[in-house]
């Protein structure tokens, strides 16, 4: 008898185990390697894993054949294969989801390789001889940029918008493609030089200690650069990088949102003088594709991207980079519930090389480890060039007359500070007109019919001046009603204020400058933040934002920023509540007074004499942090205990909760904490009721040895059918 040779399989599908297979038909299963895609029949359907692998049919057992081995080479291999072999474990999640989480889309889909030849456009003869002749505007404008040949990643990145105006030049035959060769191979790309007008001052001291530090390293070191805001962090990282790419290696940097990528590649590219790899979900997913291979490759030597960038390989890794460290967006929050933070420091420390943690407002966690040691701390104490630091006033709003939520002192400051030519953000993190729709006559209001119980109403947000309500929990939207449906009143009044209304409000009073809103409901797409910005100049105007407008932003000439509505986040009950409004305030306060010009910030509240606020105001973030961890300490909150969050919904009350007592009695007696089941902080949403189940332990080991022991079995309960579970490991908030 013959035994065949067979391939194991990681598939993303929601079972912990691996699948085997008999390789394609006409291919030796020695033929496909660990790491190559394989493209296997699941039940009915066809799915795309990855071969971690190979073994011998066992004599009886029918294997189905696989359909196809896309790869002629591993896609995943080496360190980044055991990182996310780790990362599993970690998370308890099925290796065949993390895998595919890691790749992007369009290889995940099992599509051959796309094509990583970069493309440009350069005008040809008749282009040349049309451009003096054309009128101003867009093709023009592109025509110009175009007497030499310019790269399409580089159009992409310089010149927002390009291809509408290239159109019109292809149209009328004044340009060609040109093929420009292999993603950053060898020389520096078309359109990339060092711009000569960026400015390299020389760092000053305590950036040099930071540099010299980072330099001195050897293998995998932990830094935390913690540096107040506009204290030149950036700064910092650019000569990193510079001493990584002069060693002949790759260096990876983390931002936290689509929104800071321009300006951050902008700058770094105008340094670094090699192409910059941007790695965002604005790009398409070719483009993603593309920029992941040319990482494998070790063509791309600075890839900077969002959260999923953590997962690009790294053959020639030099430097990790994670930009405001402490930032949310670092957590995924649905599917596979990594960190990017967290894993960049096990990659780095896998890969052998020093990663650097930027920050103004560390995490607890972090600061912790920093403090413990783990992490050598770097400082950053004031801020950078001729800036100070912004004046912080508590502004006693009570009893006081609001106009959509400011008062008059604000408004008199934001005149006095248009009238001396700067500019005004007005920070409010509510999206929207507002928060509520309020029944004058009867009380009534308007809530979120898949989100509400009778216990706990979930407000629909008001949008389009009043028009229509949006559930900013589900996304449910439907138009105002007309009238009150319980009483019939017309007296239906948005209650409070969202960026919105705060808008509106300030367009009519100050109509003599640009007042620009800057949310997820105004600035979609990746480059919307930036085109506001440039739109604005250094004009006097009045920036409205909500935490988009938070971080990591440059704006020389805003001279005041006024807080309005964080009241809300003062009595939150969450554990890591205090922790995230203080980080916030901080980091919209920070964008104050940034060069030349003093800053001023106020912060208009209720509650002047909360403690949190007095702790900011009076002693900064770290005598904040030292109170909080004090508090997390005695209380056995994270950083001191680790958590694991187990979560159920369905339709029906009782099947979350039937689940999660059956993984109760699985963890219990493991020597950890079991709390609940309890219904979640939300307890429904979209329709959905939600329970959870919440773990605790002093030491990881202990958490993790009991979720070993009891993950695998829920995987195939019964009971898990009837619920849509997931199991977040360190989750940020236990909502
Ligand atoms: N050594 C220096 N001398 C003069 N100006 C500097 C120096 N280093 C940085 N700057 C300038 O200081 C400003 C703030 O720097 P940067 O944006 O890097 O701060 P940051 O620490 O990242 O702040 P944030 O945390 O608020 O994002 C920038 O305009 C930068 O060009
Ligand atoms: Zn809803």
């Amino acid at each position: 008898m013959t035994v065949s040779a067979t391939l194991r399989v990681a598939l993303p599908v929601p079972l912990p185990r691996l699948f085997d297979y008999l390789p394609p038909p006409g291919l030796d299963a020695s033929a496909v390697a660990v790491g190559a895609r394989l493209r296997v029949p699941f039940g009915q359907r066809e799915v795309c894993g990855l071969v971690v692998g190979h073994g011998q049919a066992e004599p009886g057992v029918e294997l189905r054949a696989a359909l196809a081995a896309p790869d002629a080479a591993p896609l995943l291999q080496g360190e980044l294969l055991a990182s996310l072999r780790w990362l599993a474990g970690y998370l308890h999640a099925p290796l065949g989801e993390v895998l595919a989480a890691a790749l992007p889309a369009a290889l995940r889909r099992g599509e051959p390789l796309p094509d990583i030849i970069r493309y440009g456009w350069v005008l040809n003869e008749a282009g040349r001889t049309a451009l003096a002749a054309m009128r101003a505007g867009k093709p023009k404008a592109l025509a110009m940029l175009l007497a030499e040949t310019r790269a399409e990643d580089w159009l992409d990145e310089t010149s927002p918008g390009w291809r509408a105006p290239l159109r019109t030049l292809r149209e009328r035959g004044l340009v060609e493609r040109v093929e420009l060769g292999e993603t950053g191979s060898g020389s520096l790309p078309c359109g990339s030089e060092p711009d000569p007008v960026s400015v390299s001052f020389s760092p000053n001291t305590e950036q040099q200690l930071a540099i010299d530090a980072i330099r001195a390293a050897d293998g995998f070191a932990p830094f935390l650069l913690d540096g107040v805001t506009g204290s030149g962090k950036t700064e910092v990282y650019l000569q990193a990088i510079a001493d990584c790419l002069a060693h002949g290696r790759q260096a990876l940097v983390l931002v936290p949102e689509i929104g800071l990528t321009p300006q951050a590649l902008t700058r770094f590219r105008a340094r670094l003088g090699v192409p910059v790899h941007a790695l965002h979900s604005g790009l398409n997913d070719n483009e993603r594709a593309a920029t992941w291979l040319a990482a494998a490759s070790g063509q791309a030597r600075v890839i900077v991207g969002t959260r999923s960038a953590v997962f690009v390989p790294l053959p020639e890794a030099g430097l990790i980079v994670v930009d405001e460290e402490h930032d949310g967006s670092y957590k995924q929050f649905d599917g596979i519930r990594y960190h990017a933070r967290d894993f960049a420091i096990v990659r780095a420390r896998a890969l052998a090389v020093p990663v650097l943690l930027g920050s103004a407002t560390p995490s607890l966690e972090t600061l912790h480890n920093a403090r413990c040691g783990r992490y050598e701390l770097l400082r950053l104490r004031q801020r950078a060039g001729a800036a100070r630091p912004p004046q912080v006033r508590v502004l006693d709003v009570r009893k006081r007359p609001l106009q959509a939520g400011l008062s008059e002192e604000s408004l008199a400051a934001i005149r006095a500070a248009l009238d001396a030519g700067g500019q005004v953000l007005v920070f409010r993190n509510r999206r929207g007109y507002a928060p509520v729709l309020l029944c004058h006559d009867c009380g009534w209001s308007a809530h979120c019919p898949r989100c509400s119980t009778p216990e706990r109403p979930t407000a629909m947000t008001v949008h389009a001046h009043g028009k229509r309500l949006q559930c900013h929990h589900c996304g449910h939207r439907r138009p105002s009603p007309p009238a009150c449906p319980d009483c019939a009143s017309l007296a239906l009044q948005p209650q409070g204020n969202g960026t919105e209304r705060i808008e509106a409000e300030l367009q009519a009073r100050f109509d003599d400058v640009p007042v620009i809103r800057i949310d997820r409901g105004s600035t979609g797409q990746r480059d919307g933040l930036q085109k506001h910005f440039d739109a604005l100049g250094n004009q006097p105007g009045i920036l409205i934002g909500t935490q988009m407008l938070a971080k990591g932003h440059d704006l020389g000439n805003l001279v005041l920023v006024v807080v309005v509505g964080i009241d809300e986040g003062l009595f939150s009950a969450d554990f890591r509540s205090g922790e995230k409004l203080a980080q916030l305030l901080i980091q919209v306060a920070g964008r104050a007074g940034r060069a030349e010009r003093p800053g001023t910030v106020l912060l208009q509240t209720h509650h002047p004499e909360h403690l949190l606020l007095q702790t900011l105001v009076n002693g900064g973030y770290h005598v904040f942090a030292d109170g909080e961890l004090a508090l997390r300490e005695a209380a056995g909150f994270p950083p001191f205990a680790h958590l694991a969050l187990l979560r159920a919904e369905a339709k029906q009350a009782e099947h979350p909760l039937q689940f999660l007592q059956l993984a109760k009695t699985l963890l219990e007696g493991g020597g950890i904490e079991v709390h609940g089941p309890l219904p979640a902080p939300m307890p429904r949403r979209a329709g959905y009721v939600r329970s959870q189940l919440l773990l605790a332990a002093p030491a990881r080991a202990a958490l993790h040895a009991a979720l070993d022991a009891a993950v695998p079995a829920l995987y195939v309960a019964p009971d898990a059918r009837r619920v849509r579970w997931s199991l977040d490991v360190d989750p940020l908030d236990l909502y």
